[in-house]
């Protein structure tokens, strides 16, 4: 954080680019690459922002390229791409980079875990479970129905004798969990007390939807943290490591990159953190300009608009 401090400190304050076509128009030819946010900047749940279709065209006619990087584990990249068709967004599967996919190439290619001790006890959706399969990764609980029910009085007895338990799990990963249970918490504290691995997609407090913000995966994983005292390592934004990633695979100049999103603490610290040539903070979702424009403020973004829109000037 000490480097953000001292590149805020010498940086003269974000650009406010809604109605300043010029100043747009040169922001964006800094740029050869853009990776977007999606929840906030492209849409709120299932309400899509104004122009976001003809936003993409346009820096697509501009020949850039474009990585959607989103910390929403719930869906795959194949949901991503279902979503972005249904909103008549020019998107494709492999330029979505979610915090699912990026918790699931970790496990299988960093932390490579011998067989059989490499399961994977989920706390998410089905986002989740469909990238573990897809970098062959074995794992129960996530969307098991037989999970989904109250916690019985001999539930307690079978969660301390470990008659509940699959010997062969090895890491604990928690993701936004729409269906939370004192039992699936119960079992996910079991696993790391003995041992398991505890990683997260994301931590995000809040989740923003229809407009308002719910709890977010950050949330939803917090009773695991605090039975257990334990912070898990998260794989979505602002991690290094998911920075790395999408390098890796787009391969691309970080100083001719620019990060877009909503929220100071995940994206436009990702994209200051990972040395990129710009941010630029969208008004549409979490975070509001006050955090950034306050002085002493720690993350603050190259540029800001009010909406994403605003890019066709
Ligand atoms: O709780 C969450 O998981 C986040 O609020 C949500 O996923 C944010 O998604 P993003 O803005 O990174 O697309
Ligand atoms: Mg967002």
């Amino acid at each position: 954080m000490q480097a953000i401090k001292s590149l805020v400190a010498a940086s003269p304050g974000p650009q406010y680019l809604t109605g300043d076509k010029a100043s747009i128009d040169a922001f964006i030819d800094k740029f050869d690459v853009f990776l977007f946010d999606c929840d906030g900047v492209l849409w709120s749940g299932d309400h899509l922002f104004a122009r976001i279709p003809e936003t993409i065209a346009m820096l697509r006619e501009k020949g850039k390229q474009l990585v959607f990087v989103t910390n929403n584990s719930t869906k795959s990249r194949g949901d991503y791409k279902k979503k972005f068709d249904s909103m008549g967004i020019a998107a494709k599967e492999e330029e979505v980079f979610g915090s699912s996919y990026s918790a699931a190439i970790y496990i299988a290619r960093i932390m490579k875990l011998e067989a059989p001790k490499n399961k994977v006890y989920v706390l998410g959706e089905s986002g989740v479970e469909q990238e573990l399969e897809s970098e062959k990764v074995p794992y129960c609980g996530g969307t098991d129905p037989l999970l989904r029910r109250d916690m019985m009085p001999e539930d307690f007895k079978n969660v301390a004798n470990g008659s509940l338990l699959d010997d062969n799990v090895a890491i604990v990963l928690t993701g936004l969990d729409y269906h939370p249970s004192y039992l699936k918490y119960a079992l996910g504290m079991a696993y790391i007390r003995r041992g398991a691995k505890f990683l997260a997609t994301n931590i995000d407090s809040t989740l923003p939807s229809a407009g308002s913000l719910f709890p977010g995966a950050g949330s939803t994983s917090a009773p695991l943290i605090k039975a257990t005292g334990q912070e898990p390592l998260a794989l979505g934004k602002p991690s290094q490591a998911m920075m790395d990633a999408i390098e890796g695979k787009f391969q691309f100049d970080r100083k001719k990159a620019c990060m877009i999103g909503d929220r100071l603490n995940t994206d436009i610290q990702f994209g200051i953190e990972g040395g990129l040539g710009g941010t630029l903070c969208v008004l549409t979702g979490v975070s509001k300009k006050e955090e950034f424009l306050a002085a002493g403020a720690e993350v603050v973004p190259s540029a800001y608009v009010d909406e994403l829109g605003d890019l066709l000037g």
